[in-house]
């Protein structure tokens, strides 16, 4: 398995990637990133000294292939949005949050909004935004949704914009929370799967 991403680590470079656009391709810490580019490749052999970061690499494509699975799994990340107060957007963060939004939206009746985080951005100086093709967040409850929680400085980052548009996020909801995170920013973290460390 790390040789596979190893693999495609070299490719992602190769294709002029940056280590943080590797990192977010592959699901992976920024250090695992650059621990796999610093590893040879089948080809070259060469290893580097350096131990693998603990780290888990997530592919969650036998969900994300399917809209029936999709829906389901959407079902229950509703479920759990509901625990906290009447939700009235559901904000999907770009680009994987968003089919989980959109269902988890529909099952919640409640409107639907998606964050542009500003590493998506292209600007330098521009900010995480909130795109004007779907409902706005000001003044609402929001439920913010992402597939994969790595260091958890995007929903951070996400809940900080909200709240400075005068939104009240009640909780973020992800598939998978690699940090095991109870919390950011004060606004609870629900996850699927939460992953923690044991030791
Ligand atoms: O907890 P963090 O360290 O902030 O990392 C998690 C973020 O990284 C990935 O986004 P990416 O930019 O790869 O977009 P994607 O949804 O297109 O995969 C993932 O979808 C989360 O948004």
């Amino acid at each position: 398995m790390n040789q596979k991403l190893i693999e495609k680590a070299h490719e992602l470079r190769s294709r002029g990637f940056t280590t943080g656009e590797i990192a977010d391709e592959l699901n992976v810490s920024k250090d695992t990133a650059r621990w796999l580019i610093l590893q040879g490749t089948d080809k070259t052999k060469e290893k580097s000294e350096e131990k693998a970061p603990v780290d888990f690499a997530i592919n969650w494509k036998s969900l994300g292939g399917s809209s029936t699975r999709m829906s389901y799994v959407s079902a229950a990340m509703a479920d759990m949005a509901l625990q906290h107060g009447d939700v009235e957007v559901v904000v999907g963060i770009t680009v994987s949050g968003i089919p989980f939004a959109t269902m988890m939206a529909e099952f919640l009746d409640a409107d639907m909004a998606v964050f542009h985080p500003i590493k998506h951005r292209k600007e330098e100086d521009a900010r995480g935004a909130v795109s004007s093709n779907f409902a706005s967040v000001e003044g609402k409850r929001v439920v913010i949704v992402d597939d994969v929680i790595t260091s958890g400085g995007t929903i951070g980052e996400a809940i900080k914009v909200f709240r400075s548009l005068g939104a009240e996020p009640l909780a973020a909801v992800v598939l998978i929370d690699k940090k095991g995170l109870t919390e950011v920013e004060k606004v609870p973290v629900e996850s699927l799967i939460r992953v923690s460390r044991l030791g």
